[in-house]
């Protein structure tokens, strides 16, 4: 493995919704062109500490940590962080599509748009290379001006992507991002995230453990204690975790499991 360069630096991070400590003294590092999985069981916060390596949380509710979050160096809960930057150097697909009723094209185009003014043949080009970047171009490229909503739920999915992707993200946040998808879709999906890093850092949140074994190169296992706030267990190349985990916590999940 060539020399691995951390693209989050996670140190001693606790994060509270109001005053409900939800996540507890996480330490990791998120290596750069690697995939990451976290998994653990569910409700134990994995959504939540996705959500909080990009600030989304602070859309939904109010939030409080400690600790830091290091994007290449820089503490993102520093006061004088651009959120709007952060979240586009950060960007986060969701478990169900989310597309606005707009056509393909203007999906693709919205966050590009709101960064600031590109001539039309600038805009055209991000677009259709967000679009192959997704893998989705020769699907579409005779529907850009079709409305997103008559896709497929996979086509809607890749979509999601293709428009995370058109504001060129360093780190792409997925959170469940096959749940609803068939057996095809999810693959597809998952071809795409396999392909995907060679260009980008990921940290993929699922309950699906063949998946995880299939496309990650490390993995981190979340545990909710008996107060029910969570600690990161264990870390390692997913080879390590799901071969030779350390902690017996991690070997019940991934053994109940994958069996
Ligand atoms: N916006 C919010 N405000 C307050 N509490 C929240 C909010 N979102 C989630 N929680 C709480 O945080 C805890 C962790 O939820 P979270 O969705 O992060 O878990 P998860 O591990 O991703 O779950 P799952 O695997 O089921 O998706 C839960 O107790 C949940 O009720």
């Amino acid at each position: 493995m060539s020399k691995l360069i951390p693209a989050i630096r996670v140190k001693n991070f606790s994060f509270y919704y109001e005053t409900q400590k939800i996540v507890e003294g996480v330490s990791m590092d998120i290596y750069q062109n690697q995939i990451t999985a976290i998994i653990g069981s569910s409700g134990c916060g994995k959504s939540t500490f996705l959500k909080s390596l990009n600030r989304m949380n602070e859309l939904e509710a109010e939030v409080n940590v400690e600790g830091r979050v290091e994007f290449y160096g820089q503490n993102i809960y520093e006061r004088r962080v651009n959120l709007s930057r952060l979240r586009r150097q950060i960007s986060m697909v969701f478990p169900k599509p989310n597309l606005f009723p707009m056509s393909v094209y203007d999906n693709v185009a919205y966050g590009v748009k709101l960064v600031g003014w590109h001539p039309k043949v600038e805009l055209d080009a991000i677009v259709e290379s967000a679009i192959k970047a997704a893998e989705l171009w020769d699907e579409l490229k005779n529907k850009l001006h079709k409305s997103a909503l008559e896709l497929s739920g996979g086509q809607q999915q890749r979509l999601c992507i293709a428009r995370a992707l058109a504001v060129k993200p360093k780190v792409l946040l997925m959170d469940e991002p096959c749940s609803g998808l068939d057996p095809i879709g999810s693959m597809q999906i998952e071809n795409l995230i396999h392909n995907l890093r060679s260009e980008l850092t990921i940290v993929i949140v699922t309950h699906n453990l063949q998946q995880v074994t299939r496309l990650s190169d490390f993995t981190a296992f979340f545990h909710s204690n008996e107060n029910r706030i969570t600690q990161m267990v264990e870390f390692g190349t997913t080879n390590k975790i799901f071969t030779n985990p350390l902690d017996s916590r991690t070997r019940d999940y991934i053994f109940a499991r994958v069996g």
